[in-house]
């Protein structure tokens, strides 16, 4: 079977993939026993202890209460006590044939608060608004249920969390572990710290691919364990460093040395062969202190072409694999100089463009009274391939506005830039999204706590992406590539040290080996779980 993404859907396009399964044939009741089979099935497997002191459910009137009813049919089966709380009777034909199927297994009625597990079956998709009694209400139980220890599992997504917008409505319970059905919902993504562990279930919709693969419909990617395995290039048995990648981070002015050293360590920590640290003179000896395993370099003085008759030749960039430019490169006249000669003489390389870079291009066209789009398009019409990793202010300062907060228009901003700039574009954030010049699928990577939420965490991320575009991965892999490592380093980093606080950017690159182990060999799931993305909290 091809391995393709995941997808990850807005509310209408997880509707519209339901639709077309069941257009092609499937029965809309089939979806909905495969949803509640599958996630009595995780819960039976993840849960067995706390399933031993009974469950409540909780179900609404729509059909996500019609998966809590099969749900609750199947633990009833499996001997599991299991007592039901319908917020509304089911309204809709499948809910109502489900209730109808659970019913001689239930006990109806309002959970005892023994219970150690509850299930939200309140809201699925079908969300709107503000949360509205008798739904309210009974999320007010869920939520106290939480409170009073109780595990909370949700259906499909927590009741009253957009499945679009990831806003989430006053009185909305927060889950656990959120079991979503067919395709990840992309609010799940975006409210990461409500929905909690995320699990996706198949439901029969078409495997990975929640529909159609080819379905153009505007939906994310999420690339499973095997895509990025076979992205990411093997290290032979017998490479040796010039095998590796020879990259060069471009950077550290006076001061700032600290953004370099941190990318340069995390290229080396990404298989780097060799690290080039191109600084700013009075920063060579801080990196050569600190990385001793990096080359450290002073940035290149520019003889004036009367001087010497012939054009300034920086031998070291023409030798590399791969370039980065921008941590702590700093934002004068030099800095802005060095850039220009950067993307100039270095056409053919491999190119990221990060932090001050990203300040300086925008304050270029400033000056020139064009768009950063379209002096990114001019500056890299021959190059063969460039990654822009802006955060929120660097964009807005890049677009020359601010980020559009809804994520429609934000994501629509993102791919204009990467079209109408020739280059790759990765928009760092919770979660963060890669769009390609192609104006290809967004691809989304939902990792990371906010462990790397501090200073230096996106240098490391820069030397992770200029570490694989120098083993000879594309853009789009090596920025997914990079961005998935960083964020599941930090997962375990997080896991490890029990929260955030007390916790560095070391302990990141503590939990980087463990990282990449993840990516090189991805865990296989267990049937019908087709993805499981950890808590970051
Ligand atoms: N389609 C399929 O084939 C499959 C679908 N599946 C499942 O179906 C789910 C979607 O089901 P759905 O579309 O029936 O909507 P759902 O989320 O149950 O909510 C509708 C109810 O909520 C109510 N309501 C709304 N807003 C409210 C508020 N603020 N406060 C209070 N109440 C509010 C609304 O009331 P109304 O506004 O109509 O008065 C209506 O009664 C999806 O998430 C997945 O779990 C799976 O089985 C797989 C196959
Ligand atoms: N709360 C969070 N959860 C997950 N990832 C986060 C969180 N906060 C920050 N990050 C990630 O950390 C990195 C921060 O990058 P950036 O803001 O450029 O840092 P700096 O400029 O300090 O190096 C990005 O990759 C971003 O996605
Ligand atoms: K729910």
């Amino acid at each position: 079977m091809p391995v393709s993404a995941l997808r990850v859907t807005t509310a209408a396009e997880a509707a519209a993939r339901d639709h077309a399964a069941i257009a092609a044939g499937t029965g809309s009741f089939d979806l909905m026993l495969q949803a509640g089979t599958t996630a009595a099935a995780a819960l039976l497997r993840d849960h067995a202890g706390r399933l031993a002191h009974g469950v409540a459910l909780f179900a609404g009137s729509g059909n996500n209460g019609g998966d809590a009813y099969i749900v609750a049919a199947q633990l009833a089966r499996a001997g599991v006590a299991v007592r039901v709380h319908a917020a509304a009777p089911p309204r809709t034909p499948d809910a109502i044939r489900a209730m109808h199927l659970a019913s001689p297994a239930l006990v109806h009625g309002v959970p005892t608060g023994h219970e150690r597990l509850v299930v939200d079956g309140l809201l699925g998709t079908g969300h709107k608004g503000e949360l509205r009694d008798p739904v309210l209400a009974a999320c007010t139980r869920v939520a106290l249920a939480r409170d009073g220890g109780a595990t909370v599992i949700a259906l499909d997504v927590p009741s009253g969390l957009d499945a679009t917008t990831g806003d989430v409505a006053e009185g909305s319970p927060a889950a656990h572990t959120t079991l979503c059905f067919g395709t990840i919902k992309r609010g799940l993504l975006v409210s990461r710290g409500h929905a909690g562990r995320i699990v996706l279930l198949d439901i029969g919709l078409g495997a990975e691919f929640g529909g159609d693969p080819d379905r153009a419909d505007g939906a994310w990617h999420l690339p499973n364990g095997q895509d990025l395995a076979r992205w990411l290039p093997p290290i032979a048995w017998n490479a040796h460093k010039g095998r590796r990648g020879r990259i060069a981070i471009v950077g550290g002015h006076e001061g700032m040395a600290g953004a370099v050293i941190l990318a340069a360590r995390a290229a080396l920590a990404a298989g780097a062969g060799l690290a080039h640290a191109i600084v700013d003179g009075p920063s060579v000896a801080a990196v050569q202190l600190t990385v001793p395993q990096a080359l450290a370099e002073r940035w290149p003085v520019r003889e004036s072409a009367a001087n010497t008759g012939a054009r300034d030749d920086h031998t070291t960039l023409h030798r590399c694999d791969a370039l980065a430019i921008g941590p702590g490169l700093g934002r004068g006249t030099r800095s802005s100089q060095l850039l220009e000669r950067v993307v100039n003489e270095h056409r053919d390389r491999p190119l990221v463009l990060d932090a001050d870079a990203l300040w300086l291009i925008a304050e270029v066209a400033n000056t020139l009274g064009t768009e950063s789009a379209a002096l990114l398009r001019h500056w890299t019409r021959h190059s063969r391939a460039v990654v822009c990793t802006p955060h929120e202010g660097e964009f807005a300062r890049l677009l020359g506005t601010a980020v559009p907060a809804a994520w429609d228009a934000r994501v629509d901003a993102l791919r204009q830039f990467a079209t109408r700039g020739g280059v790759t574009m990765l928009l760092k954030g919770t979660p963060t999204i890669v769009a390609t010049p192609d104006g290809g699928p967004i691809t989304v990577v939902p990792h990371g706590t906010p462990l790397l939420a501090t200073g230096g965490s996106g240098d490391m991320l820069s030397g992770l992406i200029v570490a694989l575009f120098g083993q000879g991965l594309a853009p789009l892999e090596a920025a997914v590539c990079a961005a998935t490592v960083h964020g599941r380093a930090a997962e375990l980093a997080t896991k490890q040290l029990g929260g955030v606080r007390g916790g560095t950017l070391e302990a990141v690159f503590d939990a980087l080996p463990s990282a990449w182990r993840l990516l090189e060999h991805p865990v296989s799931f267990p049937p019908g779980v087709l993805a499981d993305l950890p808590s970051p909290a």
